[in-house]
């Protein structure tokens, strides 16, 4: 299922914050998004989860625009995890869960037995069976970032769109889900911060300064010194990691 944005614009009165992004994920892959404060991400974000239309461009899933898909159409395909998620007081996690299969049912068709199952499947993927009845409003930032991963894979979307989901989560957590996030057999794209992480676990990063598509493509390929010194004004030592091959960025302070 590819997702694909070709010359994607967005602006916030006058300004322009999306300029003219091209780029597209192939079926499978993970594409992270990456590029300072302000850059863009979380408004791009926005515009591939449908929850914003562009002021002008194009973005299209399996080929089709997503302009001619219903809400409901939409949300049987794409799931979305936002930066700040609002949850009403007094939900369980279970309740929050739950709600990831609303696009799948109608007002008269009953809970079944294979919702259940996929709940439960998503809960335990985000290693949070044990927590299904506590409440909502008493969980640490981390848990209920999971919580909400764990509400977008019930929906079982083809697509999943991350912003930042591990600006919360301690270092075996992010590992944890990122892994989980690379390894599912969804298109996937992750607003992300971490470089080292953007390498270990994208198949491919899109890298954003002031709105613009800078540089896209493999990481090994785009995370150079010269674009880390470029776009993030930090000086960095790239290499090869001896332990999993993929790029070790050091930054030279
Ligand atoms: N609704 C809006 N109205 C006005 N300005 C906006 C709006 N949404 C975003 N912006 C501006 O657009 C720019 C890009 O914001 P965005 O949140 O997309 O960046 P980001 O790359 O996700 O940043 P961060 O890494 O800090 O989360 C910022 O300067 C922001 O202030």
């Amino acid at each position: 299922m590819t997702l694909a944005v070709s010359c994607v614009r967005w602006l916030a009165g006058r300004r322009v914050i999306v300029d003219g992004v091209t780029v597209s994920v192939e079926p499978g892959q993970t594409l992270g998004l990456i590029g300072p404060n302000g850059s863009g991400k979380s408004s791009l974000i926005r515009l591939l989860a449908g929850l914003r239309a562009p002021a002008s461009g194009e973005v299209a899933l399996e080929g089709r625009s997503m302009a001619g898909f219903g809400r409901r159409e939409l949300a049987r395909r794409v799931a979305v995890v936002e930066q700040h998620s609002v949850t009403e007081a007094n939900v369980t996690v279970l309740d929050v869960v739950r709600l990831g299969r609303t696009p799948h049912r109608s007002a008269l068709s009953p809970w079944t037995g294979e919702d259940d199952r996929i709940v439960t499947e998503a809960l335990v993927r985000v290693g949070l069976e044990d927590r299904r009845d506590q409440f909502w409003h008493t969980l640490s930032g981390g848990e209920r970032q999971r919580v909400q991963l764990a509400r977008a894979l019930a929906q079982s979307p083809s697509f999943l769109i991350l912003d930042e989901p591990t600006n919360h989560l301690d270092i075996q957590h992010q590992i944890d889900i990122l892994r989980l996030v690379a390894e599912l057999p969804l298109t996937t794209v992750v607003a992300i911060h971490d470089l080292n992480l953007a390498a270990r676990f994208c198949d491919v990063v899109a890298v954003l300064s002031g709105g613009r598509l800078v540089a896209s493509g493999p990481p090994a390929s785009i995370l150079t010194e010269d674009l880390i010194a470029t776009v993030f004004g930090v000086r960095a030592h790239v290499s090869t990691s001896q332990h999993h091959s993929r790029l070790h960025i050091q930054f030279l302070m």
